[in-house]
């Protein structure tokens, strides 16, 4: 099965994309949005999130630097979100490091109803019940151990899970896809999670759906990430950071078609 990438949509939309978002890596999911045609809003205060997002065309949550009071705000969008039919996109960012961020995640899984989830390997992994994570990093979990309880989980929740990766892991329960484009340099800056969960927000606000624009974000920042790695000196990771933002800027669907590794199993 190949995939019509409709990237160019995000230009040609330019939807609005609100951010609950942490504060190690806000501006570069600013950037990014703003890179890829669409246009970056980050609002936090629990008093304004449910008018900010109604007039939203995406919703991203990102659990980060998570305190109380965003819980409240997240909770806040995200309904709002549901009975306007906004899509939403979570990064459960360390959940499985605290049992404070482990709570609020099921906490909203219970409450909300997401489009897409995205997470590194170990993060995703917590969620189906196999507790891991120090930190935000992934840490060295095989995920092919875990795919029948990913794809499982996709299908309860009914949404599509993305797991970021070398080789990436998509599925909505029954279609699948693998994504091996990508360079260990992406690992070597942070945020870069986030970015493609921003970038999973950017598809959705432009109506690509929830599959597709999980595919094409992560296939995004893989070959971006081959792009700049191609521009640098080994480990110059501040210019190769810097390329990333270009490549955003010059990514179209024929780079996307012409250079994409992306295996599909349609269920
Ligand atoms: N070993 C690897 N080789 C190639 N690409 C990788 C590798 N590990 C991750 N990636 C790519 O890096 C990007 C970020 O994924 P990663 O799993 O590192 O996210 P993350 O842990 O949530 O990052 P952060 O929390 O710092 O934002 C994805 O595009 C993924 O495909
Ligand atoms: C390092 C870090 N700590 C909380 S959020 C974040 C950014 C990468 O997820
Ligand atoms: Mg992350």
């Amino acid at each position: 099965m190949t995939i019509a990438f409709k990237w160019e949509k995000i230009r040609e939309e330019q939807p609005l994309i609100h951010h609950i978002t942490n504060y190690v890596t806000v501006t570069d999911c600013a950037n990014i949005t703003l890179a890829c045609g669409a246009s970056p809003v980050m609002a936090h205060a629990p008093e304004e999130v449910s008018e900010m997002v109604a007039h939203s065309q995406a919703l991203v949550l990102n659990i980060g630097t998570l305190s109380q009071s965003l819980i409240e705000s997240m909770i806040r969008a995200a309904k709002t979100a549901n009975q306007k039919q906004v899509p939403i996109v979570l990064d459960p960012v360390g959940v499985g490091a605290t049992t404070f961020r482990l709570q609020t995640v099921q906490e909203l899984l219970r409450q909300v109803q997401f489009t897409v989830i995205r997470g590194n390997a170990s993060e995703i992994a917590t969620l189906c019940g196999f507790r891991e994570g120090k930190g935000v990093d992934a840490i060295d979990t095989e995920l092919k151990q875990f795919i029948p309880q990913v794809r499982k989980l996709a299908k309860q929740l009914q949404t599509v899970i993305a797991v970021s990766g070398e080789v990436d892991y998509i599925t909505d329960g029954t279609q699948e896809a693998q994504i091996t484009n990508g360079t260990e340099l992406l690992t070597k800056v942070t945020g870069t999670g986030c970015m493609t969960t921003a970038l999973i927000g950017c598809c959705l606000g432009a109506g690509i759906p929830p599959f597709t624009s999980a595919i094409t974000s992560l296939l995004v920042m893989g070959l971006v990430g081959e792009w700049a790695e191609g521009l640098v000196e080994a480990d110059n990771v501040g210019s190769f950071r810097t390329y990333l933002f270009d490549g955003f800027a010059k990514m179209n669907n024929q780079w996307l078609q012409k250079k994409g590794k992306v295996y599909v199993t349609a269920g």
